[in-house]
């Protein structure tokens, strides 16, 4: 059984109630999944129906073998499953170590703990732990974004567009974490506007058009496939990021 297993998930907003039209996908324990697409495809929306900020109107979502559709978020952040959202997802006039401790809420007792293992995991954030989060680099806010969803120490982490706005270099940075992140065990599935960059660090790959997966396989498959390099890479073959470390070749990948 797949640590997340979704089935024919729909959902949307109230002013636009079918963004995703009956979505499978699944994370296997301790992998990272990449979900890539066009503008608009509803890759936000299938990230916040599976963490519980929408209430799907349809379909399953099972995760640890438990159905968590309709749960709220809390509920289903207490089962493992954290969401870093896009934007807003620090407190700018709070301090690094108060953003951590407003991620520790659920579990008081073992927050500090907690805290401790993540300042060791990341020093930057034990250097700057009472500087105002708001002072922090674009990089740097994403780490202690992370941080916080990584407080309740979850099986399962969604991250929506991590590298958004960040610099090429700042966001090789953050790729080269998520990867770290992974190897202690924790099973990623990412939203990347930078699609090469997300396929050259994860296992699978779905791409998502119109609400739905229209293709999905191993990440380095959907990178070589030209169906897919035409629709959504801008076409042309390129050599991968990561392994050979030439960042002159990024730019077809994204999709803004
Ligand atoms: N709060 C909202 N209320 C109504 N419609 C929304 C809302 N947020 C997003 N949408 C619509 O849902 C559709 C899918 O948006 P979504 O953000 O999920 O796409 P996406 O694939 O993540 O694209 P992007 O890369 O642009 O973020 C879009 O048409 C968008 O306008």
């Amino acid at each position: 059984m797949s640590l997340l297993q979704i089935t024919g998930l729909r959902g949307g907003y109230a002013a636009a109630d079918e963004i995703v039209k009956g979505a499978d996908l699944k994370v296997e324990a301790g992998e990272i999944v990449a979900l890539i697409g066009p503008n608009g495809a509803g890759k936000s929306t299938l990230l916040k129906l599976i963490a519980g900020l929408l209430r799907p109107s349809g379909g399953s979502v099972r995760f640890k073998e438990q159905e968590i559709a309709g749960l709220g978020a809390p509920a289903i952040s207490r089962r493992g499953l954290s969401f870093v959202p896009q934007e807003r997802n620090v407190f700018g006039t709070m301090s690094v170590a108060e953003n951590l401790e407003m991620g520790g809420f659920i579990d008081g007792a073992h927050a500090r703990k907690r805290m401790a293992e993540l300042y060791e995991r990341f020093p930057m954030l034990s250097e700057k732990r009472r500087a105002a989060a708001r002072t922090l680099s674009g990089g740097q806010r994403q780490i202690l974004a992370m941080a916080i969803a990584l407080m309740n120490a979850p099986d399962l982490l969604l991250l929506d567009e991590p590298t958004a706005g960040l610099s090429p270099r700042a966001a090789e940075e953050l790729f080269g974490t998520i990867l770290a992140l992974n190897k202690s065990g924790v099973a990623i599935l990412m939203v990347e506007q930078n699609a090469l960059e997300a396929l050259s660090v994860s296992a699978r790959a779905y791409v998502l058009v119109q609400g739905r997966p229209e293709h999905e396989g191993r990440a380095a498959d959907l990178a070589d496939d030209p169906t897919v390099r035409d629709l959504f890479l801008g076409g042309k073959a390129q050599p991968m990021l990561r392994g050979n470390g030439d960042s002159s070749n990024k730019g077809t990948g994204d999709f803004t």
